[in-house]
């Protein structure tokens, strides 16, 4: 069975006109994913890591290298080629990104959002408002909450709504950008337990987080950027989970 992502010498710099800089995000990285797994990816501030799962969204555009998906609908595809229109729908029904940060929308609750989620799918009112309920409870929102408008929320809350829309879709692969960043500890050990249930699903996963101890055990394998040669390039290797414990004492940010 080939990889679910295969990311193949994938680079990405930057431009900023007015300070007259070019910044070198990520330089020539392989990385992959077989289904069902979770990868973890470690590095300084700046080193690359949200590029990485930009590019992969396609939030960004990448510059060189291709980023193989094996997509349900089109089969093998090259992220860093396809169509505005085939990287919508796959946003839609196949890739998922959750970030620390709400897209709330004005006068929507949150039960909506995540009704909307679905109903972009095409699926009917009733489905969604289904799926909806399923979504919020599993991930433990307070119904209490679910008629009310996000932007109150506090960050463990706004975290557990942002899976719910994602997870709603039942995507095939997760891309979690710094999810914790803004959380206390509990709401973190929290989300550990949301994230153990996504991999128990079967969900394959990239994640991103500062506290490597918040990833141990947890991934199954972890990119480590932190042999960067210099603030503005990264050429990454994969390590084991043995490799992993032995760069966990260092602060990757
Ligand atoms: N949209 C952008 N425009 C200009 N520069 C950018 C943009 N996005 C990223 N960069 C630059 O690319 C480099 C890598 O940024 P990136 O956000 O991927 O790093 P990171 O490892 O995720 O950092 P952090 O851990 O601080 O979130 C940084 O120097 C950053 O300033």
């Amino acid at each position: 069975m080939p990889h679910l992502l295969e990311i193949k010498g994938l680079s990405k710099s930057f431009t900023i006109h007015h300070l007259g800089k070019h910044m070198q995000a990520v330089q020539n990285l392989d990385l992959s994913l077989d289904e069902g797994e979770f990868i973890g990816i470690v590095g300084k501030s700046g080193s690359g890591k949200s590029t990485i799962l930009k590019s992969i969204y396609r939030t960004y555009f990448p510059e060189r290298g291709a980023i193989m998906y094996r997509s349900e609908k089109f089969g093998t595809v090259d992220l860093a080629q396809l169509s505005e229109r085939e990287v919508h729908y796959l946003r839609k029904h196949e890739i998922g990104y959750v970030s620390q940060f709400l897209n709330a929308m004005p006068r929507t609750t949150a039960r909506e959002l995540v009704e909307q989620s679905v109903i972009e799918m095409g699926k009917s009112q009733d489905e969604a408002q289904q799926a909806a309920i399923e979504a919020l409870s599993h991930f433990e929102l307070d119904p209490e909450l679910w008629d009310s408008y996000p932007t109150t929320f506090s960050g463990g809350q706004k975290l557990r709504l942002n899976i719910a829309c994602a997870i709603v879709k039942k995507p095939r692969l997760l891309l979690l950008d710094e999810p914790t960043a803004s959380l206390d500890d509990a709401s973190k050990w929290k989300v550990r337990e949301v994230i153990e249930r996504l991999k128990a699903d079967g969900t394959t996963l990239i994640g991103i987080f500062h506290d490597l101890e918040f990833m141990d055990g947890l991934c199954d394998k972890v990119y480590d950027l932190l042999q960067q040669k210099s603030p503005t390039s990264i050429s990454g290797g994969m390590n084991d989970r043995d490799a992993f414990n032995s760069v966990g004492v260092q602060s990757p940010g």
